[in-house]
């Protein structure tokens, strides 16, 4: 079975900073990978070359076998990659299900009247957002917003989910809600790069894990062994705890 996702020397150049300096990495379908490294280590700039909105300096990158490098992000959305963003941005004038429904026009296929709505309600009860679709996106709660940035995200119906640390923010309740969410998405078989900083939800999640320091992967392979690794642990903490 061909790779879910396979970046290939990825390189991203912003003036004179090397933010990405060929980073290459595979998932295999149903795999949730953790995409580590410390603040400004370049995980995010991954992200965006993954769903096209950052054009790649150098590099490749392939979703089941096709390659996606240089097209825009709707495009990228079609070929089943769907991401969240580290601050959520539902649309303030739409009520939840409508900013669902808005989310679903970019998915693979086509959803009209009443098949929509029906879409919009499952992936609203599969967040836990059920009977919630006529609520304004300014009264929900943070945690809710979360929900509601995963029910856009899963609106696409994506094999890709991009995961940029959507978590971060939660009090200890909603992040065991988080992780579950999470874990009953990759019980459905969905592969997910999840870009954290929080260790619980990587030990949680995450089989495998890439860590990147300075726009470079420094490690990568079972989450237990990297997080232990003596390079990864001087890249977050520095020399005087490796
Ligand atoms: N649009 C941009 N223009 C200029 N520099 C940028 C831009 N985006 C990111 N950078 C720089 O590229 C480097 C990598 O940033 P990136 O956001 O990818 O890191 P990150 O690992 O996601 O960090 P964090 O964990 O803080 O989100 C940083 O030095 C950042 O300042």
């Amino acid at each position: 079975m061909s790779a879910q996702l396979q970046i290939t020397n990825l390189q991203k150049r912003f003036g004179g900073l090397v933010a990405v300096n060929g980073v290459s990495f595979t998932l295999s379908p149903g795999e949730v990978v953790g995409l580590l490294g410390p603040n400004g280590s370049g995980k995010t700039t991954v992200m965006n070359m993954i769903s096209g909105a950052l054009p790649c300096d150098g590099g490749t990158v392939q979703v089941g076998g096709t390659d996606i490098t240089r097209m825009k992000p709707h495009k990228v959305a079609k070929h089943g990659v769907a991401r969240t963003f580290q601050l959520v941005r539902p649309l303030p004038t739409l009520n939840v299900a409508e900013n669902v429904l808005l989310a679903l026009a970019f998915g693979k296929k086509r959803h009209w009247g009443r098949e929509a709505r029906e879409l919009v309600d499952q992936k609203l009860e599969f967040v836990g957002l059920a009977g919630r679709g006529e609520e304004k996106v300014g009264n929900l709660t943070y945690i809710d917003q979360k929900r509601l940035e995963m029910a856009r995200a899963l609106a696409s119906e994506p094999d890709l989910l991009l995961l940029d640390e959507w978590l971060a923010g939660l009090n200890p309740s909603e992040l065991r809600i988080g992780i579950d969410l999470v874990q009953h998405l990759q019980g459905q078989g969905m592969t997910v790069l999840l870009v954290e900083h929080i260790m619980e939800a990587v030990r949680a999640l995450c089989s495998r894990c890439i860590v990147m320091s300075a726009g470079e992967k420094i490690a990568e392979g079972a989450s237990a062994e990297v997080l232990r690794d003596p390079a990864v642990i001087k890249a977050y903490l520095g020399d005087d705890h490796a």
